[in-house]
């Protein structure tokens, strides 16, 4: 190997992207260099009136089969691959008739613009490029002697202040960025064949993960830490919140796509027990500070809202339905980062436009019972699993008390699994059905390394909230009550009726306690632990 510069005589041009063509082409002539090129680039370029040689001239052959064979020969990629400094292998080439390629300058057949489309089969295969990978991955490992341009970004670079010649790191610099493009050429070409003819793989068959920079975030979760938002790709799920249309708003954050994000998730999966009733769920730092399902959009973002309205200043509502004007004006005349909503009308969309700074999301629910796998980093790894997808009515209850729940109570445990199933752990989750038929968050307590301290948050919501009954509110635990403790924090804020997992191996203390204070309860055998 040596670092030497290269004088460049001869060059190879086969571009389908022809952006800043003549730039270049004009410059090499200047420098007398010679141009070999493939059908249409030749064309492009003798229509400049600048002299060119047929790629055919060069591989002794004809163009065929509609341009599956161009520059694929032994004649081409030997002229790049032979190693210049080496002595049998400048002999074998003089013997052989292989004269040096010295430039390549080569995009890819588009097979980002078809794939994710419906476009047909026969149309994505014949946009798989093979001639150009070749001479690319050839001359970017010929770094040594090559210079090789795999994308008209690069054109600038090299071409300021060109006489003729390029220096070892400027081409071993192109030959890592060539790399680089062709193996996401080929890792795109694999999602999407994948993605259309593949069984989706569960997170434990996974090999390899394949995701793309979206674009730059403002900043991470604070400002001085910088951060991107990434697109998956092949997803198992047909709707992503990434895709989401921005109707209007000030740049997404990194804590904005988080919160939206939880509160999309919660909002749905409430949606989907709530036989087409209205559900809006208020988000801060992750998790939901109001919860509430009504028959009217209205008055769910009201009782959400006011769940907790302290915490929902400056939060991010998800709605199942249609945004409405009302929805929309009681929101303008509050502090919000973010909402998502299936859609807004038009009056909605008119209030909204006064608050610019508001994002609007618009996307439909998220599907429901779609298997989906979720990624969260570690230091150096990648952690992955399925999405805890649990809809409510899939748990296995089991009333383990003397007494037992009553019917105002049993209407809510959907409701109630689900909304602690967003809490971060330890996460207990108090709901109620109020006098005007909703249902709604009563209280919360979450993110406390033990239970415990969780269950006395609720206690202090209690307190707060003199003028509520505690007879027909429903409290449920993530996961199991591992000492009878818990029970008698309950009995203290007033519970009467519980859902928790069960499991532990004190859970005879636990019912027992229950039936020392006449409190219900039922245990799923699921727990929901949310980190
Ligand atoms: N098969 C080949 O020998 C071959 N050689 C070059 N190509 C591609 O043909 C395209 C340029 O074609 P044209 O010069 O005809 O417009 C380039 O994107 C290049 O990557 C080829 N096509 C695809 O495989």
């Amino acid at each position: 190997m040596r670092n030497e510069n290269r004088k460049i005589s001869r060059a190879l041009i086969s571009v389908t992207d022809k952006t800043n063509l003549t730039m270049l082409v004009e410059t090499l002539h200047k420098n007398n260099v010679e141009i070999i090129s493939t059908g249409g680039t030749k064309k492009f370029i003798e229509d400049l009136g600048i002299p060119v040689t047929s790629i055919e001239k060069v591989t002794g052959n004809p163009e065929a089969f509609g341009g599956r064979m161009k520059s694929i020969s032994f004649p081409v990629t030997s002229g790049l691959l032979f190693r210049r400094y080496h002595e049998t292998d400048i002999v074998e080439a003089r013997e052989l008739n292989i004269e040096p390629i010295d430039l390549v300058v080569c995009n890819l057949y588009p097979f980002e613009k078809y794939a994710g489309t419906n476009a047909t089969e026969e149309v994505l295969i014949e946009n798989i490029d093979i001639g150009g990978p070749l001479m690319l991955r050839a001359s970017a490992k010929n770094y040594e002697s090559v210079a090789v341009l795999s994308d008209v970004s690069d054109y600038d670079s090299f071409l300021t202040g060109f006489t003729g010649t390029t220096s070892f790191e400027t081409r071993r610099s192109l030959a890592v960025r060539t790399f680089n493009r062709v193996a996401q050429y080929d890792l795109m070409i694999a999602d999407e064949l994948s993605a259309r003819f593949e069984e989706k793989k569960a997170p434990e068959e996974k090999s390899w993960l394949s995701i793309v920079a979206k674009e730059t975030l403002r900043y991470g979760e604070n400002p001085h830490q910088t951060a991107n938002i990434f697109k998956l790709k092949n997803t198992q799920t047909s709707i992503n919140l990434v895709d989401a249309e921005v109707l209007q708003g000030k740049e997404l954050s990194y804590n904005n796509w988080v919160d939206a994000d939880a509160a999309w998730r919660v909002m749905s999966d409430i949606a989907h027990v709530s036989s087409g009733k209205a559900v809006t769920a208020v988000i801060k730092h992750a998790n939901p500070c109001g919860l509430a399902v009504s028959s009217n959009l209205f008055s769910s973002l009201e009782e959400a809202w006011n769940g907790d309205s302290v915490s929902s200043f400056g939060g991010i509502i998800s709605f199942s339905q249609t945004v409405d004007d009302q929805c929309a004006k009681f929101l303008c005349e509050k502090f919000i980062e973010v909402v998502i909503a299936p859609d807004y009308s038009a009056e909605a969309l008119k209030f909204f436009a006064k608050k610019k700074n508001v994002r609007l999301l618009k996307i439909a629910n998220r599907p429901k019972e779609e298997s989906e796998f979720i990624v969260k980093s570690i230091s150096g790894g990648l952690l992955m699993q399925n999405e805890d997808e649990s809809f409510g009515k899939s748990e296995e209850l089991k009333l383990v008390t003397k007494k037992e729940m009553p019917f105002e109570t049993l209407e809510l445990v959907d409701f109630g699994i689900l909304a602690c199933k967003h809490l971060k752990s330890n996460g207990i989750a108090l709901v109620c059905k109020t006098l005007d038929g909703n249902f709604t968050m009563a209280g919360t307590g979450m993110g406390q390394p033990n239970r415990l301290d969780s269950l006395r948050l609720l206690a202090k919501v209690r307190a707060e909230n003199k003028g509520l009954s505690m007879d027909n509110m429903l409290l449920v635990s993530d996961a199991f009550f591992p000492f009878a403790d818990s029970v008698e924090v309950c009995h203290e804020v007033g519970i009467k009726s519980i859902i928790q997992p069960g499991g532990s191996i004190r859970d005879d203390e636990v019912i027992a306690a229950c039936d020392k204070f006449g409190i219900a309860m039922m245990t799923t055998g699921k727990r929901h632990f949310r980190h």
